[in-house]
């Protein structure tokens, strides 16, 4: 199975959702003048990462806003949105939410940030999730980290172990730390033999650079592409049958020995 994904490399505007909406619009639009299959966002597109002065004000109600511009682009275009991530409210409570859309607009699943970066302070302001994300688009199997999740590989091969063919990894990774994103990512494709689509923020959000590298990664842990610091699109394939190649070369999951911990 072939799939083109779409890297939306996007600025976002700290603390202006209104602008950062549509923004977000016109970036899909865009993209959709090359027909991909699957549209990437990064992570906190609405508020930025992430206003603390006036977050609670400014997160998506529910959620409302962002499944309905997600769902109207999915559904009028005929594409599938893994749709980065939206600071959402519900109740008292925000997080830090991903929504799938897949070709009719139909929501796939949610999932939530699981480990909150403390060196922002996001734990504090955000309320962490504790669930596996893993879906399927056009019959591809999927799942996904946010950002700080992938520095936890413990996590990464859990999801893994699901036999995932593409990972998602929404972000706002600054620049001060972008060798460390890029290396990241890299390891846990190579680890993982999948695919990654990694989306990252980019120029300035408040007070912070951000890296942008969004890159899209082999099973090898090779670029398919990868962009600089400013904001733009990416285009990539994903073909399973590199997969399979490559895990028929080295099966580290034929392999893997999980019982590692009675070994002396
Ligand atoms: N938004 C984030 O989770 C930032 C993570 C980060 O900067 C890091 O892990 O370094």
């Amino acid at each position: 199975m072939k799939l083109r994904i779409a890297l939306l490399q996007m600025h976002v505007e700290m603390g202006n959702p209104k602008v950062n909406f549509a923004h977000a619009r016109d970036m899909m639009e865009k993209a959709m003048e090359k027909k991909p299959d699957i549209l990437v966002l990064p992570e906190t597109w609405n508020t930025g990462f992430f206003p603390k002065e006036n977050l609670s004000l400014l997160a998506d109600e529910e959620g409302k806003e962002t499944c309905s511009l997600l769902s109207s682009i999915a559904a009028s275009h005929g594409v599938n949105i893994v749709g980065g991530t939206t600071a959402v409210k519900v109740g008292q409570d925000i997080y830090n939410r991903s929504y799938v859309f897949d070709r009719k607009g139909d929501l796939v699943t949610s999932f939530d940030k699981i480990h909150g970066f403390s060196l922002s302070g996001e734990p504090g302001y955000f309320r962490m999730g504790n669930h596996l994300s893993h879906f399927e688009l056009d019959g591809l199997s999927c799942s996904m980290a946010i950002c700080y999740d992938i520095r936890f590989p413990e996590l990464i091969r859990r999801e893994a172990l699901l036999d995932v063919d593409l990972f998602f990894v929404p972000a706002a990774w600054p620049k001060i730390r972008n060798h460390h994103w890029v290396t990241l990512n890299r390891a846990r494709a190579i680890e993982n033999q999948f695919y990654m689509a990694c989306v990252n923020q980019a120029g300035k959000s408040g007070d912070t650079e951000y890296a942008g590298e969004s890159l899209l990664l082999d099973p090898w842990g090779e670029d398919i592409c990868h962009l600089e610091d400013d904001e733009d699109i990416a285009f990539g394939r994903v073909d399973t049958d590199v997969i399979h190649e490559v895990r028929s070369r080295i099966n580290v999951f034929r392999d893997r020995r999980p019982d590692w911990d009675k070994v002396e």
